[in-house]
């Protein structure tokens, strides 16, 4: 019987924070693609969009107008997927098997900068700073509605993440509940740190900067890496190195550091296959329900769909909706190619 090998061999991993497995087939990278090749999007945008929704001075949809901002500008969504407002609820008729409930939140948009055409891994580090404090203000600043137990910030960049404007932005759903995705990993964090009286992510973490083998960069309090348990090819984790549970803990030096691994790592995505490379992002963090939660690591998601080139996307789709996600190359050989990546944006003169 043949030795097996995971650089090799079919096999399946487990991920600790959603307590899901992966099927990763890494004998399948040669496999040839006459599917669908998306187009790529190199239409250069202007510094200035009279058309845009978002840029500064401009009229939104709704009739309401952007200040001249020459930083971050913060809105409330005009076409919110969540409503302030308190609903009276009337008796519960669904059964168990049915079961719903009203829920309220604010939805915010945030303009990462006055530019049209500017993107993360093109700003200086400051401007990148500017976006952290941002979200840390609005963190505290949502989080403050007695209404408001759970905010989620996140990024869609690129046409092919369904993002509806490549102004650089990027959107905060904060809201009474806390989101499945969000509550399944505290469920798995608070169980193991109930177990052990540790973070799960900072004894992960541990781990993976001993072995060495899916780390793409560190900084002083940052560590980029492709998570063991990486479904989308490219998917990355920045993971901070102190344990601590949400924005409202980031220490100033905290801040640059984080900002300066967004740059890496975002510069390290367009270098990879010399594209503005799409993604969605997100910051997964402790709830703001004015409970204690010792088991929170602060931690954020890159999931972008590229697989080969700037044109081929993976699909979730098939064996993945039925069965489980799936992925052909490798957490290490996805982190080897991140790894030895430039951190000088490919469009950069110097
Ligand atoms: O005039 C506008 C246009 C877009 N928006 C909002 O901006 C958001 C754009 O974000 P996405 O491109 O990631 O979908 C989207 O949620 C949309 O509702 C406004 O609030 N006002």
């Amino acid at each position: 019987m043949q030795k097996f090998n995971s650089s090799k061999h079919p096999h399946r991993r487990y991920n600790p924070l959603l307590d899901e497995w992966v099927l990763v087939s890494p004998q399948r990278t040669k496999r040839p693609w006459q599917g669908q090749e998306e187009e790529q999007n190199i239409a250069q945008c202007p510094e200035y969009d009279k058309d845009c929704y978002l840029c500064p001075g401009n009229t939104r949809s709704n009739g309401n107008k952007n200040p001249d901002y020459e930083a971050c500008y913060v809105f409330e969504n005009d076409f919110p997927s969540l409503l302030k407002e308190e609903l009276e609820v009337t008796a519960d008729t669904t059964s168990n098997l049915m079961q719903s409930k009203p829920e309220r939140g604010i939805n915010k948009v945030v303009c990462f900068s006055p530019k049209h055409n500017l993107t993360i891994p093109e700003m200086e580090l400051s401007e990148i700073e500017a976006i952290v404090k941002t979200w840390k203000q609005q963190y505290l600043e949502l989080g403050a509605y007695e209404f408001i137990n759970y905010v989620q910030i996140f990024e869609n960049k690129g046409a092919v993440m369904g993002c509806s404007n490549p102004h650089p932005h990027g959107q905060i759903w904060s809201q009474s509940s806390i989101p499945s995705k969000a509550e399944k990993t505290q469920d798995n964090l608070n169980a193991y740190y109930q177990k052990t009286g540790k973070s799960l992510l900072e004894v992960y973490l541990d781990e993976e900067l001993l072995h060495q083998e899916r780390i793409i960069a560190e900084n002083e309090h940052f560590v980029a890496l492709v998570p063991f348990w990486a479904i989308w090819p490219y998917e990355t984790m920045l993971i901070s190195k102190r344990h601590f549970a949400s924005l409202a803990d980031l220490q100033p030096k905290e801040e640059k550091a984080f900002a300066h691994m967004l740059k890496v790592i975002t510069v390290k995505y367009d270098n990879l296959f010399k594209t503005s490379f799409p993604y969605s992002s997100g910051i997964h963090q402790a709830p703001t329900d004015g409970l204690p939660h010792p088991e929170w690591h602060f931690h954020m998601h890159f999931y972008p769909p590229l697989l080969r080139s700037a044109t081929v996307k993976k699909f979730m789709v098939g064996y993945e909706m039925l069965g489980e996600a799936q992925r052909d190359i490798s957490a290490e050989q996805a982190a080897k190619i991140l790894r030895e990546l430039p951190t000088t944006h490919y469009k950069s003169s110097n």
